[in-house]
């Protein structure tokens, strides 16, 4: 289990440093810096799914790097099994598995170089980490192209290849930003199944997107961050109900009207 305490982060903005017009404006510009996570809190249980939605902008990406170490915050405490990762960092990188935007594999290296290369930085023997990749590439339907190099993938294969190696290790936590972002509807398909399959394993995953039917099939709870805050935490049902005929669009735009007033 996961719990998430009152997240903020502040960029000092350098000089120069071009903001666009709606950044200006923005409640979270002060001039100086820009304070993308302003108050973020959330609890994710063991085997549940949450979709992390929010505007372009909102501070998903911000906050997603904070839970997996790469960003320090500058307020707020998160505990993984009650454990303060933010003051055990190696633990926090043994524990979490995370997907970020950019992918960046190595390109002259194959999906199975690429993703063993991680599993023995993680300290895996050659057995466990070849029994490993075979489940993986199984799961995310990788085997064609395992000898493919990674500069010759499709985007498809990169996030897969990127996916298998952010959860190689089997973390205690899987965070995965936007997973599903310019994926073809059965590559689409496959990772939401793999995302399903890390749910029924009991592992919490948390996943931003901007797509609503993936939140339906698949969340078991919705936190929706606003101008950085979480301006909602709650069930998917209790997310429905914000809406008066259950549809999770007008729920969502109920949220975001909410919080702009
Ligand atoms: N290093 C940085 N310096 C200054 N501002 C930043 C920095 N990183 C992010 N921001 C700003 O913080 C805000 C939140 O960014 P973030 O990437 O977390 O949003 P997001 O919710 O993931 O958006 P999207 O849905 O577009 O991916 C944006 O306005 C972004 O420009």
């Amino acid at each position: 289990m996961i719990e998430i305490r009152q997240l903020a982060k502040a960029f000092a903005l350098e000089k120069g440093q071009k903001l666009s017009e709606a950044e200006l404006q923005d409640v979270r510009y002060t001039g100086r810096s820009f304070c993308s996570v302003r108050d973020v809190s959330f609890n994710c249980n063991n085997g549940e799914v949450i979709g992390l939605l929010g505007p372009n902008g909102a501070g998903k990406t911000t906050t997603l790097r904070m839970l997996s170490t790469a960003l320090k915050p500058d307020a707020g405490t998160i505990l993984l099994d009650g454990k303060d990762i933010l003051r055990e960092p190696v633990l926090a990188r043994r524990s979490i598995g995370f997907l970020s935007s950019n992918t960046g594999l190595y390109g002259r290296l194959t999906a199975f170089e690429n993703v063993a290369y991680f599993a023995r930085l993680h300290g895996m023997t050659e057995v466990a980490l070849r029994q490993r990749i075979d489940e993986l590439f199984t799961l995310l339907d990788m085997h064609s192209f395992a000898s493919r190099r990674a500069e010759l993938m499709s985007s498809g294969m990169k996030q897969k290849t990127a996916i298998a190696r952010a959860v190689v290790h089997s973390p205690a936590l899987v965070v995965l930003d936007e997973p599903t972002t310019g994926l073809d509807i059965m590559t689409t398909q496959t990772v939401l199944d793999f995302i399903h399959s890390l749910k029924v394993a009991g592992t919490p995953v948390i996943f931003s997107t901007h797509h609503l039917d993936e939140v339906s099939s698949l969340c078991d709870r919705v936190v929706v961050i606003n101008q950085g805050i979480s301006a909602f935490n709650g069930s998917l049902a209790a997310f429905r109900q914000l809406s008066s005929d259950g549809d999770l669009r007008q729920a969502f735009m109920s949220v975001i009207k909410q919080e702009s007033v």
